[in-house]
């Protein structure tokens, strides 16, 4: 998917909502435990309930490799799922990936050629030559770890490097490398105050912007300070939506959730 059709997908929706499927088998409703595929079947559900409110899907790989060979097969499945029936959401594999760069291009075959993910998040600090294999990928996107939501993003990405912080220095540094137009950005919503900037180096640029919800982050916030003239903003959310209830009422629990974000973000586009 190109990010024009992304873009007219968030306008044709009024969401630029991202739903985390992290699906952890302690905390989905029981009765699903009696099924052949469990994590399928609870994705399933709630990729069913919630398709006409978000315009992208993240399962983060963590969640499947956690259940082995079972767990690589569920992510498959939903994949499959998705592109199938909803092939106008845009999908990330939430996998953090990077490595010296035949193993990246083994990385980017993996989640771009056989599972079909439109994009991957991709880690930074193994260089220029750990993530051009992943941006040679045609109409594929490479989102690069910017600035994390999480309180160790203050050990490393906002420390100076040669007078500039870390993470302005991905930022800058990754704009120069082959294909970069194939790049978005990491940019936790715990982190908001730091957008203005970020937009002075990549104004055009597509945004991953989680941790709001569970995390805590501000979606007025991102709004206000990262927001640009085609939204170029997809705001995550995982626990928040799909463990709105562990009864039998999941599914439309999470489209409830789901439904207030996207009312919300509706507003703001207004
Ligand atoms: O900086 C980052 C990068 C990735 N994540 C991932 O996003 C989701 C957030 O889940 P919530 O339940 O909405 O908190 C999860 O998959 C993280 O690994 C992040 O939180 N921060």
């Amino acid at each position: 998917m190109t990010t024009q059709q992304l873009t007219e997908q968030i306008k044709k929706k009024k969401s630029f909502l991202c739903i985390g499927l992290d699906v952890d088998l302690t905390k989905i409703p029981q009765h699903l435990l009696k099924e052949d595929d469990p994590i399928f079947a609870f994705n399933k559900a709630i990729i069913d309930a919630t398709h006409h409110l978000c315009v992208a899907y993240k399962p983060n790989s963590a969640f499947y490799e956690a259940y082995g060979i079972r767990g690589w097969k569920a992510l498959e499945k939903t994949i499959n799922y998705i592109n199938t029936n909803y092939p106008e959401i845009f999908t990330i594999a939430d996998a953090k990936r990077g490595d010296i760069g035949n193993t990246s291009s083994m990385y980017a075959k993996a989640f771009f050629e056989d599972l079909g993910f439109d994009s991957v998040t991709v880690a930074p600090y193994m260089g220029k030559d750990s993530v051009e294999p992943f941006l040679a990928f045609e109409n594929k996107h490479t989102i690069l770890l910017a600035l994390t939501s999480n309180q160790g993003a203050f050990d490393f990405q906002t420390k100076s490097l040669e007078g500039k912080e870390l993470y302005k220095q991905v930022l800058q540094t990754s704009k120069t490398w082959k294909n970069a137009n194939n790049l978005m950005y990491v940019v936790g919503a715990t982190k908001a105050e730091y957008l203005t900037e970020i937009r002075q180096i990549i104004p055009d640029s597509f945004l991953l912007v989680p941790g709001v919800g569970a995390q805590g982050g501000s979606l007025l916030d991102v709004c206000k300070y990262g927001m640009n003239e085609q939204v170029g903003l997809l705001i995550n959310s995982s626990r928040g939506i799909i463990y709105a209830s562990n009864q039998e009422d999941f599914a439309q629990a999470a489209a409830i959730k789901a439904k207030e974000l996207q009312r919300d973000m509706e507003t703001i586009l207004k």
